[in-house]
């Protein structure tokens, strides 16, 4: 099947007094992988429902290819869904729970249960089913799992024979809600690689909702942050990372999280810090307020040591294999923890008090307006990196 775009336009919905999704407008290009991230709660998977057809939207549309399906029944949208706990019956073998969504497709009344169905179903409908079976077996490398039941299988395996079931209906889109959320660190990292291998390789519309950052960030085209039931930002992994719209996407997206210190900006544009201009300027064209109180946005590796720049007292260090994050809190400011990222191989730089001076990369800070807002930075003067 070609892959299809869904546009939804002006969602809403509520339960109850609680408006949980308020106007969302997203378009999910053919062939694209999207992610719907934002903290439990914001309504990702309302969303993700509304499309698969198992909510309904108190406002809005969705349409699938250009065709409106607002009011269509789940199993008029073909489209395939893969949850987080794979919902696979546990009497049927493999084969069998891959087959199934072909079985209720295909074949009628008695015919659909798997072993009456060999007795009765047409040879030729069966020979299909069988065929597509082993095909999104072999595309998924569980051939050799074929016989078992679902209990004699790994959590990574269980996946992927979900991830069959849903590929042999041969669907307009997959939505999937978490579905690597029941595995172990390590295996989600290798499922995140499968997932991508399989989107590239199908070229196929994924909707992809997560909590994680780092599964939306490592697979998607674009992702879409989601807050309160708004869409915050839309765009690639390295728009949210690297242009952050607002203060609240640029806290969202980032591990360790962004450093944020507060800033004036001043006549011309100009920052300081605890009183001292930094050399940067903010663009006073287009803001709402030109002058005022801002935050400035640094990440982690965007923070360096540099001989005449802010004292830092470190408070922690923790190595992650190649990197190390130190934490230090500035005597300005002793309520603002600070996280620098270094390669664990370069010296720490602090001194015989643990305190170290911390400069930041220019080009790289991020300004934002008392409105919670992006604005634009100039660097005025050249700050060694
Ligand atoms: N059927 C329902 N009835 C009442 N409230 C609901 C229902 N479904 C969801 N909600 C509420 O709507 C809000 C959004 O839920 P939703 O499951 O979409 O969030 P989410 O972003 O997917 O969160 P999570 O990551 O925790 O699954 C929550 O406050 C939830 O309690």
């Amino acid at each position: 099947m070609t892959p299809q775009s869904l546009e939804l336009t002006g969602i809403g919905k509520g339960f109850g007094q609680t408006e949980v999704l308020r106007g969302i407008d997203l378009t999910v290009r053919p062939g694209e992988f999207l992610s719907l991230v934002g903290m439990s709660g914001c309504g990702k998977s309302t969303l993700l429902r509304i499309i698969a057809g198992l909510e309904t939207p108190d406002r809005g549309t969705v349409s699938i290819g250009g065709a409106d399906v607002t009011g269509a029944d789940p199993s008029d949208r073909n489209l395939a869904m893969v949850f987080q706990s794979y919902a696979l019956y546990p009497h049927m073998s493999v084969r069998e729970n891959i087959a199934t969504p072909l079985r209720m497709r295909r074949l009628s009344g008695w015919a659909r249960l798997p072993l009456v169905g060999r007795m009765i179903a047409g040879r030729a409908a069966l020979d299909d089913i069988d065929a597509a079976v082993e095909a999104a077996a072999g595309v998924l490398e569980i051939g050799a799992l074929l016989e078992r039941r679902p209990a004699e299988l790994s959590g990574g395996q269980r996946q992927r024979v979900a991830l069959a079931r849903a590929l042999v209906r041969d669907p307009a889109a997959f939505l999937m809600d978490e579905p690597l959320s029941n595995l172990d660190a390590k295996l989600r990292a290798h499922m995140r690689a499968e997932l991508s291998a399989l989107h590239r390789r199908l070229g196929a519309t994924f909707v992809y909702v997560t909590h994680d950052q780092i599964e939306a960030m490592t697979m998607s085209d674009r992702i879409a942050l989601m807050i309160e039931g708004r869409i915050e930002q839309l765009g690639t992994p390295d728009d949210l990372y690297r242009a952050p719209a607002t203060l609240r996407v640029a806290r969202f997206i980032g591990q360790p999280s962004i450093n944020l210190l507060p800033v004036e900006i001043g006549p011309a544009g100009r920052l300081s810090l605890f009183g001292l201009e930094i050399g940067l300027a903010a663009a006073l064209s287009g803001g709402a307020e030109t002058t005022g109180p801002a935050t400035l946005g640094l990440r982690p590796e965007d923070l360096h040591l540099r001989a005449d720049g802010l004292p830092a007292k470190v408070l922690r260090v923790e190595t992650h294999g190649a990197d190390r994050y130190v934490s230090c809190v500035l005597p300005r400011a002793p309520e603002l923890a600070l996280t620098l990222r270094q390669s664990a191989t370069d010296p720490l730089g602090a001194d015989a008090d643990g305190v170290l001076r911390l400069g930041f990369v220019a080009g790289r800070a991020h300004l934002f307006g008392a409105d919670g807002q992006r604005r634009t930075l100039h660097v005025l003067e050249r700050v060694a990196a």
